[in-house]
């Protein structure tokens, strides 16, 4: 099977975790489309979404699925997201796609994060995939200081030749050479650093289950 094989098998056998009558929390990326295009074939049974990101939400209304503010609900049965990396316990690396803030503010409005991933996305350890960092652009360069101190390297992420805006106004670091030995612990010390709006790392907010695809068919990882 091919990688977008796997993703599509994935995004729909998430459709198990949707609960009828509730509003769903979707993630972002190519995944959860594959996901989004699956919820649209239930979107009779559910009120609607809360998106972690403007493509997500495009997608969602496009497809007839209502979006509502996170401020507007409470909390949500379910969120379904991809991941760039999955360790052995549920912590992620997450932020390939730049929409790590408001995939953590869905995640951890969520009772559930229900991980989709293809198998490459199983690791043993965190990092090596480049930590994705959102930054706020006037303090990019002490925290590029301040990851070169712990042994990694820092470069900012380009669109089109100039930084890339994300959806909250702010830029990304993407951090190569690191070894996340303890993921509650890092997460937490960086997210301590002035001018770091979110850490791609998600150990506060792991996933409990996991959707993996693998050519024997999808395996469920629960944590
Ligand atoms: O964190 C994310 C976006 O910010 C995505 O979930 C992650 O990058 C995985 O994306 P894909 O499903 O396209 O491989």
């Amino acid at each position: 099977m091919t990688q977008n094989e796997l993703k599509t098998l994935v995004g729909q056998a998430a459709l198990q975790y949707v609960v009828p009558g509730e509003i769903i929390g979707v993630g972002t990326g190519s995944t959860v489309n594959k996901f989004i295009d699956a919820l649209a074939t239930m979107k009779d049974q559910i009120k609607g979404a809360v998106s972690s990101s403007v493509a997500s939400t495009e997608r969602l209304l496009a497809l007839g699925i209502p979006v509502f503010d996170a401020n507007e609900v409470g909390e949500l049965a379910v969120y379904v997201d991809g991941a760039d990396e999955i360790d052995g316990r549920g912590h992620m690396v997450k932020g390939g796609g730049a929409a790590l803030t408001r995939e953590k503010i869905v995640a951890a409005q969520s009772r559930q994060f229900v991980c989709i991933a293809d198998a490459s996305k199983k690791v043993e350890a965190l990092g090596a995939f480049p930590l994705p960092v959102e930054v706020i652009p006037m303090a990019s360069a002490r925290i590029t200081r301040q990851f070169a101190a712990m042994g990694g390297t820092a470069t900012l992420r380009l669109k089109d030749g100039a930084p890339l805006v994300t959806d909250n106004g702010q830029h990304i670091l993407d951090v190569r050479g690191l070894h996340i030995t303890d993921p509650l612990a890092f997460e937490s010390e960086v997210n301590q650093w002035p001018g770091v709006v979110t850490v791609g790392v998600f150990a506060h907010q792991k996933a409990q289950v996991c959707l993996l695809g693998t050519e024997q068919g999808v395996l469920t990882l629960t944590y």
